[in-house]
């Protein structure tokens, strides 16, 4: 017998992660269920939420099932949800999609995320991220400008998580950790930006209200209780973006770093402070506590370009993580430069493209795999300098690292190489669910479970670190060049 254990549900990109933790912090189920991202043309990125529920419904169940053959008897006391953050999920009055969701991925609103060059300027400082056409705003006005029926059939503009939770209450509200990322958020104010709406001419009223990231926004419906298996009743918070929400359970506190590798990577700091800039190259979102910020470099392209390579070279994962340390670093000269959605830290640039250079006879597709998860792992170093030096204070000696993308030791090692500092791996599937597990015990008064968020022996860069850098400055020059050529293309216009 378990009294209130807790269920966190954690949304991802490519799949959703159900895990179950006793109230002492115990993991006592955990399961995933995956769905694709739909390109339907070139720089499109959507799913239809239906998917998202009905892979829900799977590993809840299956982690429910895992539980209940070790603790008969178990209760859920609370349940927490998070998930990808940005993109925009338009529904009717009844909470029904209208249309698939736009994901985070989706490049096709850079004419409307160019709108914002023409804010004012303390406008755009209370903003305080960098314009990135995957984020709620952008998206927003392109549906308006390109299909105002779906428009005005919406009734709500909701983040990921916040469709998924309405799912299970009923309930449509959203909270700060997601809103401070949709570009439609004055963040050292903490509430949704007027004047950006009003500039922008987005109806207001598709904005939910604003809860308390750990407030109980509501129960779960008698419905969805029947299809998750779970009495009706059970409290569930509002919840938070899936960064924030990793934030949460591993405790990161101003001075460290943490490293999450999914389908994109993210590199964040917590921050006490909230300072609007107006052209800033790294983002700063609200934390899902009481308080606080945290700084991040994204990559948009991290498992992302990965399941790409493993898809269109007929490879399964094994090889594609054993490729990563199978030739000498720097893969024979051949530079994969991942920026298949565009890239966000340090290019800013939706329209950059991927690239596989240096490509000679004598190379096969050991070597093209090589190439492509040293590109994936260039990738972030990038993102990591940029963060690094807009941080206060001195250099973290060493980085936390989740995901799903870190599963594999090979890659986790050549992560520890090319980034030059020892890694410590969390072992846990999704330590995101964890965080909304977490955000479920406050929202139903229950004592926060100190998770057993076991840390692993720290992965400390090897001898071939030393080749990496020459690597790395041959891929970042290749970034350049590429930037460059964009640049001329678009002034000769
Ligand atoms: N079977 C597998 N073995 C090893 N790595 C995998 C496997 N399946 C997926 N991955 C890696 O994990 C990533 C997904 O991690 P996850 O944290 O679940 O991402 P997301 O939250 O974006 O759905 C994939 O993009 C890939 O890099
Ligand atoms: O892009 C960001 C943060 O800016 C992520 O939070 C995305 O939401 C993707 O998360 P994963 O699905 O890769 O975990």
């Amino acid at each position: 017998m378990s009294d209130n254990a807790l269920l966190g549900i954690d949304l991802g990109t490519s799949g959703v992660k159900a895990v179950v933790l006793a109230g002492n912090g115990g993991f006592l189920g955990e399961a995933d269920a995956g769905y694709p991202v739909l390109t339907q043309q070139p720089g499109w990125a959507e799913t239809p939420p239906a998917d998202w529920w009905a892979a829900t419904v799977l590993a809840v169940r299956q982690a429910l099932s895992q539980a209940r053959a070790g603790t008969p008897g178990l209760r859920i006391g609370a349940i927490g949800v998070d998930g990808q953050m940005h993109g925009l999920v338009l529904t009717d009055q009844a909470g029904e999609p209208v249309r698939p969701a736009l994901l985070w991925a989706d490049q096709r609103a850079q004419p409307q995320a160019r709108r914002y060059a023409a804010l004012p300027g303390p406008t755009r400082a209370a903003l305080a991220n960098p314009i990135s056409p995957g984020m709620t705003g952008p998206l927003l006005r392109w549906v308006a400008d390109h299909e105002p029926d779906q428009l005005t059939r919406a009734r709500w503009a909701l983040l990921p998580k916040d469709w998924i939770r309405h799912r299970l209450t009923g309930v449509l509200a959203t909270e700060p950790s997601d809103a401070s990322a949709t570009l439609l958020w004055d963040v050292p104010a903490n509430t949704w930006s007027a004047d950006v709406l009003a500039a922008l001419d987005l109806p207001a009223h598709l904005l939910p209200e604003v809860l308390d990231s750990a407030a109980a926004a509501g129960t779960l419906t008698p419905a969805a209780a029947d299809e998750l298996g779970l009495p009706h009743g059970i409290p569930v918070a509002t919840g938070a973006g899936d960064t924030p929400a990793a934030l949460l359970a591993t405790g990161l506190t101003p001075g460290e770093v943490q490293l999450t590798v999914g389908s994109g990577a993210q590199l964040v700091a917590a921050t006490d402070t909230a300072t609007g800039h107006a052209d800033p190259v790294v983002h700063l979102y609200r934390t899902a506590a009481s308080h606080g910020w945290y700084q991040m470099g994204a990559v948009q392209n991290a498992g992302l370009a990965l399941d790409w390579a493993r898809r269109v070279l007929n490879a399964d994962w094994p090889e594609v993580y054993a490729a990563s340390a199978a030739g000498e670093p720097g893969a024979g000269g051949v530079v994969f430069v991942p920026h298949l959605t565009g890239e966000r830290t340090p290019v800013l640039d939706a329209s950059a493209t991927a690239s596989l250079t240096g490509l000679r006879l004598s190379h096969d597709r050991a070597t093209v795999l090589q190439a492509v998860a040293e590109g994936v792992a260039f990738a972030i170093r990038h993102a990591a300098d940029a963060l690094l030096a807009a941080l206060p204070g001195p250099t973290p000696t060493s980085f936390r690292l989740a995901g799903g993308g870190t599963r594999d030791p090979h890659f986790r090692q050549l992560l520890a190489d090319v980034l030059g500092v020892p890694l410590e791996p969390i072992r846990a599937r999704s330590a995101s669910a964890v965080g909304a597990a977490t955000l479920a015990a406050t929202a139903a008064n229950l004592p926060t479970p100190q998770a057993q968020l076991v840390r692993e022996a720290p992965i400390t860069p090897g001898a071939r670190s030393e080749h990496y850098r020459t690597a790395f400055t041959r891929y970042a020059e290749a970034v350049h060049q590429q930037t460059s050529a964009r640049e001329q293309r678009t002034a000769a216009h």
